[in-house]
């Protein structure tokens, strides 16, 4: 610039220089690498010198100044060719011109005589020099000043000046004013308008809070103020910053202010979209959900913290914290699903899961999200995505399917009791599905019995929990069907003494839980459910720990199966009172009801049984000796009572022989098998005679009694006709009685 485009204007100054020391020529020289250029000149028209011909270079290169009154006689010079315009420079005296400390030119007075020049003429050389130097800086700065003006003039941005005396005043402002903010800059210079005019009402503030700052010290400051230009409003940026005096106080404000209505216009069309996106969001009930990957930043909206009741303001953004709210059955599937989106195996990131709600219960939400900005390596940087609650979907569709499999599970119940008749393994069977219908660890299934006498709780079914000798013993027990729950004072017993639901998600603290033998694994949570016919509680089911809270609902859930068992006990117990009075009524027909033996037709068809097989066989009919006259004498009950007595000698000596029945009157007919005829006859004589020696005791009588047997014999039995031998016994029993009585006849050849 020094060299080339920087008007000086000094040629006057040169003439003025030229005139005063009485010399033909002087000029200002600024030295560059090649040429020195003429800036100003006195006597010369010259422009340019070659630098090696120029005596200015060495005023340069010494920085000092130079005289030479006589280079024809100056050793240094001598040789030097040196012509201004035609004629040889004899005398030379310059002077440097520095610029920012350094020396880049000289003023120089030239004279084709030799001359002196004294003292103080040569220092006032150089004090022209050090006007000149300034000079040239001055107009340097000027130049810069009026480049940067001039492009400011031609840019957007206005450039602004408020001086402070007292007050801020506008003491510059470029003219670009009027194209970007409207107003012409001499119209404001010159307080036609004044600045603050131009700001629309709601930036008034905003200005007036900038200048504020800045006389309160503050250096820089930006703000946005809203403009009214003629033809519309526009929003200016202003870009501040206050220089200071030495003493601190404000010495002026430069601004620069542009027009950026147009970012502002994007910027409110994006938080206008935003907002809209926002209340979208908010009317979607979406939560949103924005991760930052490599900072572990979790970003959620009030939405997601309301779905799982956590207040926003606490929110933990890492993802540990987010993690932990996962079911653990969920999580493991959760996970998977992640890994797939983030290793670029799945193009979104969708599923299901429930979350712990701050007040415990279980939210099932829906999960849908996608990457959103990867590293230049592409790995995954963030995701982000939406949550949706869809515990009231999800819930009802889960009631929906357990209410299928409940109705299967009862039917299931019923088939098993059906096919088997056996309703402790039917109970058995299903317990395991019991426990996986209702989320629970562990469960019984029992049911009351002697409810007349002592309550006790018959185990149907029952989890495996054996943790030390005793519970081994018991679980025993229940496998050989033994095992019964007799102490009702704990958290079971109350849903059989009250017939109420139990609900305990906290056993511990229920009033009626006694808590768990030492060993027992724990219970978190019980829920006991009464199984009733009419009001009164014929069983029970017991459910422990299960992962969520025992609801109502849940007992609600279950009333079918409770329904369906109490169907099913009172099935049973119809069946095996029906059972009981068949046997009794079978017994009774069977048995002769005064001395408890088989009558008549039950011997009969035993014998009928009998002769199925190959056996000996030994038939006798035994009688009672005189028993009129037994009647007679003691009366008709005592000889009742001698039947009774004679039946139970006859049964301890013959019943585990074979069979003993009354026939009728005082005849007894008795079946020995697999017995030779002499085992048979000492059977027979060994009765006969623990008869002949008893004497029964009746009231204040005693009576002797004696029997005569009449036996027939056969070594296989086989399809015989018993009448037929019954009828030979007979014939043996008449010999019995005509030969004396109390003795044991035999079918002749037998014996
Ligand atoms: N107390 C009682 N007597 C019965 C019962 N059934 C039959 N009798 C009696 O048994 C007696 C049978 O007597 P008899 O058939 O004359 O024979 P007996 O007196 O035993 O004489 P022998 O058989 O010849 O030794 C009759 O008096 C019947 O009334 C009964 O169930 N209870």
């Amino acid at each position: 610039m020094l060299n080339s485009e920087l008007p000086l204007d000094l040629d006057d100054l040169m003439t003025l220089l030229a005139e005063a020391y009485d010399v033909p020529i002087a000029l200002i020289g600024i030295v560059g690498k090649q040429d020195e250029v003429i800036k100003a000149s006195h006597g010369t028209d010259i422009k340019y010198i070659p630098r090696e011909n120029a005596f200015c270079s060495h005023v340069v290169e010494s920085g000092e100044p130079l005289l030479i009154s006589n280079a024809t006689k100056d050793d240094r010079f001598r040789n030097v060719q040196n012509v201004v315009d035609g004629k040889e420079v004899i005398f030379y005296a310059g002077t440097p011109i520095h610029i920012e400390g350094e020396s880049v030119g000289a003023v120089c007075l030239i004279d084709s005589q030799p001359r002196s020049i004294g003292e103080k003429h040569l220092t006032l050389l150089k004090r022209i020099g050090l006007l000149v130097s300034k000079h040239i800086g001055l107009s340097r700065e000027h130049e810069m000043l009026k480049r940067e003006h001039g492009l400011i003039e031609k840019s957007p941005i206005v450039l602004a000046t408020w001086n402070f005396d007292n007050s801020l005043k506008l003491a510059y402002i470029s003219k670009n004013a009027h194209t970007v903010i409207g107003a012409d800059a001499a119209d404001l210079l010159e307080g036609r308008i004044e600045f603050t005019d131009l700001m629309c009402d709601e930036s008034d503030a905003d200005f007036t809070f900038a200048m504020q700052a800045h006389m309160e010290g503050v250096e820089t400051h930006v703000c946005r103020l809203k403009m009214s230009v003629p033809t519309r409003t526009i929003w200016v940026s202003m870009i501040s910053t206050a220089s200071f005096n030495d003493n601190g106080s404000l010495f002026s404000v430069q601004a620069f202010l542009f027009d950026t209505s147009d970012q502002k216009y994007v910027e409110d069309k994006l938080n206008e979209t935003n907002q809209r996106m926002r209340l979208l969001l908010e009317a979607s009930e979406l939560g949103t959900w924005d991760w930052n990957l490599k900072a572990d930043v979790n970003q959620v909206n009030r939405r997601w913290c309301e779905i799982v009741g956590i207040d926003y303001e606490y929110y933990d953004t890492s993802y540990r914290y987010s993690r932990q709210l996962i079911h653990p059955a969920d999580l493991v599937q959760f996970e998977h699903h992640l890994d797939e989106h983030l290793r670029g195996k799945t193009s979104v990131f969708n599923t299901t899961f429930r979350m712990k709600h701050a007040n415990g219960n279980w939210v099932w939400v829906e999960s849908y999200g996608k990457i959103v900005e990867n590293d230049a390596m592409g790995k995954p940087l963030r995701v982000a995505g939406i949550h949706r609650d869809i515990t009231g979907r999800m819930e009802s569709e889960i009631h929906e399917r357990k209410k299928t499999q409940l109705l299967q599970f009862i039917n299931k119940t019923r088939a098993s009791y059906l096919e088997s008749n056996d309703l402790t393994r039917a109970c058995q069977t299903v317990l395991p599905e019991l426990i996986e219908l209702s989320d629970s660890q562990f469960a019984f299934i029992a049911q009351m019995q002697d409810k007349d006498s002592e309550p006790k709780l018959f185990i149907h079914a029952i989890s495996d929990i054996v943790w030390d000798s005793a519970s081994f013993t018991q679980y025993a027990e229940y496998k050989k069907r033994n095992l019964y729950f007799t102490n009702f004072d704990n958290l079971f017993g109350k849903v059989v003494t009250t017939g109420e639901v139990i609900i305990s998600n906290t056993p511990k603290t229920h009033p009626a839980s006694r808590g768990t033998p030492k060993g027992h694994p724990r219970i978190n949570r019980f829920l006991g459910l009464p199984i009733k016919i009419k009001d009164e509680v014929v069983g029970m089911i017991g459910l422990a720990n299960k992962f969520e809270f025992y609801k109502a609902s849940d007992a609600a859930f279950f009333q079918p199966f409770l329904d369906a068992l109490a169907g099913l006990f009172y099935a049973v117990d119809l069946e095996t009172a029906r059972a009981e009075a068949e046997e009794k009524l079978r017994m009774l027909a069977m048995t002769d009801s005064l001395t408890g033996l088989l009558n008549r037709r039950a011997f009969l068809d035993e014998c009928n049984q009998i002769s199925q097989t190959h056996q000996q066989v030994a038939i006798a009919i035994m009688d009672i000796d005189y028993f009129k006259s037994v009647n007679d004498t003691y009366g008709h009950d005592a000889g009742d009572y001698a039947l009774k007595e004679v039946a139970s000698i006859t049964r301890s000596f013959c019943s585990e022989h074979g069979v003993v029945a009354r026939l009728g009157g005082e005849e007894f007919a008795i079946v020995l098998v697999n017995k030779s005829p002499n085992e048979v006859n000492s059977i027979f004589e060994n009765l006969r005679e623990a008869i002949n020696a008893t004497q029964l005791a009746y009231k204040n009588d005693r009576i002797n009694i004696t029997i005569s047997t009449g036996v027939s014999y056969t070594s296989d039995c086989f399809d015989i006709d018993f009448s037929t031998y019954l009828s030979v016994a007979d014939q043996a029993l008449y010999e019995a009685k005509s030969s004396g009585r109390n003795r044991t006849c035999w079918q002749p050849g037998i014996l």
